[in-house]
């Protein structure tokens, strides 16, 4: 039988950022050998509540409790002691460190002896093999894909014999098949016994590998449920207060004039590995243009190329005329002015300069233009007011301009940029992985305005790990593998199997001649 005692127990926990209450009176019990799920719009307070449980904030009020016992945890390294570890959105790892060393990295400041490096590459493998975690203890983690740096992540929770295990959104950066890897780990470590909170958006995640789920909204905990009695309808329900489509209602695309044509492109990067391998597509008024891969397939360099963050060879016509691949021109400004909007896929890097205020990076890129200019200043005034009516309709939470960027939670800075780009009402829109650490009732507003651009005659080129979200969107759908375009299909004539296979290199029609594929139809 289960323990009767909650292995995490939190009573009455509040915690406010100035005028902005996080937390507000969260009681919340866990029990040991459960997956507990948490879900909340953006700015919920999620990500607070975990980081108190974790001991990187202290709460204004309320206990914690861990196996029964009252639990102080002032900092991270009391949060290790109790047993807990955390998996964060952006890993903390030391990129030019190897794996071993970033697992043991710490563990010896935890009361635990230190051990010798070849006791920990023991203790390191044993680890692995037991929950499925294999990765080479000597490589640098920066040379390991995000799949790979989570598995370092859960890794040294399990090093340090955590018992509890938070994940914040873990599957955001992982491709499908590295989300599957991930829940099966999850369920052996349920099945061992140990304590698993998972934070996510995807109800789909929360479906299948939670036991329970707790609802946040707006600073509260507002409901948990049991997963067995719940339905995703219900979950969105209780999450927005409203009912929210889980799919994108749209009508066939009317495409109309290629605007965007694209032939030949190639990239080395700075070590002189080809990223981009002689990519020609074209893509038209009145239509999206999905791109799938698994993330590293070129993709990400393929929108910097066209957004003017980086330079390549070949030709990209815009409206019928060529546009420059490098030199004083092919800057993301010079783009914006001609009609290219931008929605980078790393938004705290490329999307945003998060100690600038939310005001500055609504308008920044276009903050050239004359409505945002009074005689040779800026006008700040109208930028501001500008900004709080783009952070309304988009439902920037709070809707304050004066916040600094970074003040925001993940979901919402990415609301921010989606605004600014959207707004612009560009011809091309070059769309990274929109809805990352989105919340599903911002999920359809941002999937109903793409398809508002689209009905309205402009083109758009979305780059999105989830196959779920490039189907729902696309009207066509390429596939990107190893710097080049596998083929291009209809979406309304593939499937996820179909898609699969091109993702993993292999073209189901024998197609070879990529650069052909990728043209229109
Ligand atoms: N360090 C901080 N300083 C000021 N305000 C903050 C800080 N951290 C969070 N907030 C605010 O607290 C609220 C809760 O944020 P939190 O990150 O916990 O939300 P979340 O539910 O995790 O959201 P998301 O799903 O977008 O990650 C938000 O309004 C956020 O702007």
């Amino acid at each position: 039988m289960t323990d009767p005692v909650p292995a995490i127990e939190l009573k009455g926990i509040s915690k406010a950022f100035g005028p902005v209450q996080a937390n507000k009176d969260i009681s919340i019990r866990v029990m040991p050998g459960t997956i507990h799920g948490i879900i909340g719009e953006n700015g919920a307070g999620k990500s607070t509540l975990m980081s108190i449980l974790y001991g990187f904030y202290k709460a204004d009020a309320g206990e914690v409790f861990i196996s029964g016992k009252k639990t102080e945890i002032p900092d991270s390294q009391a949060a290790i002691s109790a047993g807990i570890g955390m998996v964060f959105q952006h890993f903390k790892l030391v990129q030019n460190f190897t794996v071993l060393e970033n697992v043991i990295l710490g563990a010896e400041d935890g009361g635990l002896l230190r051990p010798s490096l070849a006791k920990a590459r023991g203790t390191l493998k044993k680890l692995a093999e037991e929950y499925e975690l294999s990765v080479d203890p000597d490589a640098l983690v920066e040379n390991l894909s995000v799949g790979h740096q989570q598995r370092v992540e859960i890794l040294k929770a399990l090093y340090r014999q955590a018992d509890i295990l938070i994940l914040d959104e873990p599957t955001g950066v992982l491709t499908p098949a590295e989300a599957d890897h991930l829940f099966r780990i999850l369920d052996n470590l349920r099945a061992e016994g140990k304590t698993i909170i998972l934070i996510t958006h995807k109800l789909r995640e929360i479906m299948e590998i939670t036991d329970t789920v707790s609802v946040m909204r707006r600073g509260k905990m507002t409901a948990t449920v049991k997963t067995s009695e719940t339905s995703p309808e219900d979950l969105a329900e209780l999450m927005v207060g409203r009912k929210v489509l889980l799919r994108v209602d749209k009508t066939p695309a009317k495409p109309g004039a290629k605007l965007l044509e694209v032939t030949d492109l190639h990239l080395w990067d700075e070590n002189g590995v080809e990223r981009l391998k002689g990519v020609s597509l074209d893509l038209r008024a009145g239509e999206v243009l999905g791109l799938a891969g698994v993330s590293g397939n070129g993709q990400s360099e393929l929108l910097e190329v066209l957004g003017g963050y980086a330079t390549a060879t070949g030709s990209v016509r815009v409206n019928g005329k060529e546009i420059a691949l490098s030199g004083r021109d092919c800057t993301g400004q010079a783009r914006r002015a001609i009609g290219i909007g931008h929605v980078p896929e790393d938004r705290q890097h490329e999307g945003l300069i998060l100690p600038y205020t939310a005001w500055e990076n609504a308008c920044f890129g276009y903050h050239r233009d004359p409505s945002y200019q009074s005689g040779i200043l800026m006008n700040n005034a109208a930028i501001r007011e500008d900004a709080k009516g783009k952070m309304e309709r988009f439902d920037v939470r709070p809707p304050n301009p004066n916040l600094a960027a970074r003040n925001f939670s993940g979901g919402n800075q990415q609301k921010i940029v989606l605004a600014r780009e959207i707004e612009r009402n560009p011809d091309i829109l070059l769309i990274g992985q929109p809805t990352r650490g989105v919340d599903i009732g911002a999920i359809e507003f941002i999937h109903q305005q793409i398809i508002r651009l689209r009905d309205e005659g402009k083109a758009i080129l979305l780059v999105s790990v989830e196959l779920d979200e490039i189907f729902s969107l696309s009207d066509r759908i390429a596939v990107m593998f190893d710097g080049q375009i596998m083929g291009v299909r209809d979406a309304a004539k593939t499937d996820q199997r179909e898609l699969g296979l091109m993702m993993a290199g292999i073209t189901g029609d024998g197609t070879t001649d990529a650069a052909k594929a990728a043209q229109h139809g």
